[in-house]
């Protein structure tokens, strides 16, 4: 099957296959084709170029672009769309002027959510998951981490995992799957906190390897919930069953999890909202993507990551959804974008970067998205007509996506 966009007003994000991620001063640069043709063969992207150029060969299907631009899919390398349930009750005590914190010490936040999930029954939680999964295509998202962690128990934990495996089988869009035993600590361990990351590290890890069921493993670095030295150990022990980490750091405090993460070479470290001038310092010279996640910041009312810091020290950067029942219940990326912007002063180049190429290395995908490049999946999305790429951010909430194309066909 093959697809020939014509007339393409502006082709987005163009650049070499060999390009892992982009840092520094360089985020500021969004390599585009004006005025373009983009030829897809069997879902993958096979030519492109100015339309001065366009090959006349012959094609099922021909597409006219004209005042609409192509972008490569959005990239969502942090989310937790397996849950079940809602906390809305929660948003409103929130509105009412509690805390995360204090939610979570009344038995609220992740430990509700765990108490939800453990009664529902996996079929039930696959079909509450696959409605977010399908609600996130339609947003533009075109690769997506998900991780576990509101199961808390080994069979819960499974169960999750085992609902992240079918969503990569049922779904044609690529899925990565973390396992994030260590969310949080459930009440049976409340005094024996040791035991429970035994559990994580004895009983949970290797059947979860066995099985085959995680590509990452993540900890919830920070005060009230797991130490720097838990963390330590929990990534070590992924590390023996070959599962590199990712993890959750500097959210609340910065205790060291910066640091933990780039010692044992973690893919990304995630959240980043408190950040002192010596967690910059450790990522310089790392391969760990520093990942925002500014949905967090707006939902919670917490601070921003200082994006703009990070990417004026010459390190690059990310930006994922969190989507997650508690700190952030929106998986959309054009939200992510505009946020980026607005609250973080990323520029739009920036944050289109950060949320395509950056995300696809922050789940280990750059070789097969987040970049119009040939030979990568031919995961991408035409806009409606607009006036400039900045556009995009600028018209926050309005869904600019016209048509999603996942593997080139239609969604
Ligand atoms: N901070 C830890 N985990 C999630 C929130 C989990 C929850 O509140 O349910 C996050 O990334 O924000
Ligand atoms: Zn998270």
């Amino acid at each position: 099957m093959r697809i020939l966009f014509k007339n393409i007003k502006a082709l987005v994000q163009v650049r070499p296959t060999d390009v892992k991620y982009v840092a520094g001063q360089e985020m500021d640069l969004l390599p585009q084709i004006a005025h373009a043709f983009l030829l897809i063969d069997d879902g993958i992207i096979k030519e492109f170029g100015k339309m001065e150029v366009c090959p006349g060969v012959e094609v099922d299907e021909t597409v006219d672009a004209s005042g609409k631009m192509i972008l490569p899919s959005w990239c969502d390398s942090h989310t937790h769309l397996v849950y079940a349930g809602n906390r809305e009750t929660e948003f409103v005590d929130k509105i009412n002027g509690l805390s995360y914190q204090d939610i979570a010490s009344k038995g609220g936040g992740i430990l509700n959510s765990a108490k939800t999930l453990q009664e529902t029954t996996e079929e039930d939680l696959y079909a509450q998951s696959k409605t977010r999964l399908e609600e996130i295509i339609a947003l533009g998202t075109g690769a997506v981490e998900i991780k576990s962690g509101y199961g808390l128990t080994t069979d819960a934990e499974i169960k999750m995992l085992r609902v992240i495996k079918r969503l990569k089988q049922e779904y044609n869009i690529p899925i990565k799957a973390t396992f994030l035993g260590a969310h949080a600590v459930p009440n049976a361990f409340k005094n024996n906190q040791k035991e429970y990351v035994q559990l994580v590290i004895d009983d949970m890890l290797p059947k979860i390897a066995k099985e085959n069921l995680a590509d990452f493993i993540d900890v919830f670095c920070e005060k009230g919930y797991f130490s720097v030295e838990e963390t330590a150990t929990i990534i070590k022990a992924g590390k023996k069953y070959g599962i590199q980490s990712k993890i959750h750091v500097n959210q609340f405090t910065s205790i060291g999890g910066v640091q933990v993460g780039v010692q044992h070479k973690a893919l990304s470290v995630d959240h980043l909202e408190v950040l002192s001038p010596k967690d910059i310092t450790a990522l310089k010279d790392s391969t760990t993507m520093p990942v925002a996640l500014p949905g967090c910041s707006f939902f919670l009312g917490i601070p921003y990551t200082p994006g703009r810091a990070i990417i004026d020290a010459g390190l690059p950067l990310a930006l994922a959804t969190d989507y997650n029942p508690g700190s952030a219940p929106s998986g959309n990326m054009n939200f992510v974008v505009s946020a980026a912007c607005i609250k973080m002063k990323l520029t739009p180049e920036e944050a289109i970067n950060a949320a395509t190429i950056n995300g696809a290395y922050a789940m280990g995908l750059e070789s097969e998205v987040g970049s119009i490049s040939i030979g990568k999946k031919a995961n991408l999305f035409l806009t409606k007509p607009l006036n400039s790429i900045y556009a995009l951010p600028y018209h926050f909430g309005t869904n600019a996506i016209e048509q999603v194309y996942l593997n080139g066909k239609k969604i």
